[in-house]
């Protein structure tokens, strides 16, 4: 379907961000581990975390929907696939990642898989770091891809990953870790790539009765040549239980990113609701980077307040920590005056789609002019009406809408923002941003 401007009225207006994708995920996952009943409220129901509530109903969790919560009736960590075939997770990336190695608490073989983009996403380093914790996994079409094989059995121990291609294996092996025969000792080897996320999965992890306890080393023999030394950071999980609790999810800086450049781009003013001051989410970075392109933000405890007269000054960023923002980001600067520079994204190649490539082989078919690097891309302000393409992937389609603001602009493939924002359309129009699927 194709995704357009129905109608601009004033940009601006009081709206809620939805609920943190990132958080749901995993309120699902331990709730699913924890012994006892959990309530979950304001828990984002999309295409993703449905896959997560679909994987922990067929390992034995008990979950029902009521009217403003999830009730999630625990396994106390004894799983069993009720699921002869593989388990379908869509298109969730952390979703696949998070259970490859909480799978192998199962007393029978698991089988993930997913769409073609989560087949494509790289799962080699996590299965390699599971190897010396005594669980097996094999890839199915020995591509180190999915649909992977998870045999039963966790005992634990020592063993270390590399941080540069997702911290998403980092947090699944902290999150079943507490429920391995003997604890877990996980060093992680620099770059340390999207960081606040397991800063959010330890966060949450406390909320559910488990403590981590977190260090790090500076290894000084092995550094670069500016003599920079290498942080190896370590994690200790000793054996634990996940206990159930009442768990409130809090708003998502990655959603709200779009309401927010769209004031940014579009002029006016809004109060978010429902982003949290204290937040431990990386992507809070859109509120500096929109500072630093001239918009005013006022942040209060739980709602951010943004005022703008559309007009958007370039801005340098690294993206390293905060790599859903890539996309809104390049939309901004398509739209700023000047040269923008990203950086730190390399990691965005593996996501639902290579995401520097294709956000700049579609901003390029509107006229703009851009060049585009390993790790990032630099952009200047400047674009021209036309088609462009989601390629599938919910991040592009919601950040090109907003184009849309200033340009005329069709989105090929535009409704897949169900997978992370499925309110995507009445959200935006609460703040005058009307748009329509055709
Ligand atoms: O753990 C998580 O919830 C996520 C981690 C990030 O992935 P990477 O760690 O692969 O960058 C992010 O892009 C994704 O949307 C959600
Ligand atoms: C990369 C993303 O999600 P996942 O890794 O869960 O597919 C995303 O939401 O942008």
């Amino acid at each position: 379907m194709i995704l357009k401007v129905k109608n601009v009225s004033n940009i601006g207006g009081i709206v809620k961000a939805p609920p943190s994708k990132s958080y749901s995920h995993r309120a699902i996952i331990l709730a699913s581990l924890a012994n006892g009943t959990s309530k979950l409220y304001n828990l984002l129901f999309s295409g993703d975390t449905q896959a997560s509530i679909d994987v922990c109903k067929a390992l034995g969790a008990k979950i029902t929907k009521h009217d403003d919560y999830l009730e999630v009736v625990g396994t106390s960590a004894k799983l069993h696939n009720s699921k002869t075939h593989a388990i379908d997770l869509a298109n969730s990336g952390t979703t696949l990642r998070l259970m490859t190695s909480v799978a192998s608490l199962s007393d029978n073989d698991v089988i993930l898989t997913g769409d073609e983009s989560l087949q494509s996403r790289p799962m080699g380093l996590l299965m390699d770091a599971l190897i010396p914790l005594g669980i097996t996994t094999k890839s199915l079409n020995n591509n180190d891809k999915a649909p992977i094989l998870i045999k039963p059995g966790y005992v634990g121990g020592d063993t270390n990953i590399l941080g540069s291609i997702s911290s998403q294996f980092i947090s699944s092996i902290i999150i079943s870790a507490p429920l391995s025969d003997k604890g877990v000792t996980l060093f992680v080897l620099p770059e340390f790539k999207s960081k606040p996320y397991v800063d959010m999965t330890i966060d949450i992890m406390k909320k559910f009765g488990v403590n981590i306890l977190k260090g790090y080393y500076l290894k000084h023999e092995s550094c670069n040549k500016e003599f920079k030394s290498c942080r190896i950071d370590e994690f200790v999980i000793k054996k634990q239980d996940y206990m159930a609790c009442d768990y409130i999810v809090e708003g998502d800086y990655s959603s709200a990113s779009y309401l927010l450049a769209c004031v940014a781009i579009g002029g006016g003013n809004a109060k978010i609701l429902n982003l949290f001051k204290s937040s431990k989410q990386g992507d809070k970075l859109i509120l500096d980077i929109l500072e630093k392109m001239g918009v005013e933000i006022n942040r209060y405890d739980d709602y951010v307040e943004i005022s703008s007269d559309s007009n958007l000054k370039a801005v340098d960023v690294d993206l390293s920590n905060a790599p859903d923002l890539l996309v809104t980001v390049a939309v901004l600067a398509a739209m700023a005056n000047g040269t923008s520079n990203i950086t730190g994204v390399k990691h965005t190649r593996v996501k639902e789609t290579d995401r520097i490539d294709t956000t700049c082989r579609e901003l390029e078919k509107l006229g703009c002019k851009l060049v585009e690097y390993e790790g990032g891309m630099s952009i200047t302000g400047g674009v021209n009406s036309g088609v462009v393409d989601s390629h599938g992937d919910h991040r592009l389609a919601m950040a090109f809408s907003l184009i849309g603001l200033k340009n005329e602009i069709e989105i090929k493939n535009g409704e897949v923002f169900d997978v992370s924002f499925p309110n995507f359309i009445d959200t935006m129009a609460k703040i005058g941003f009307n748009l329509e699927l055709i």
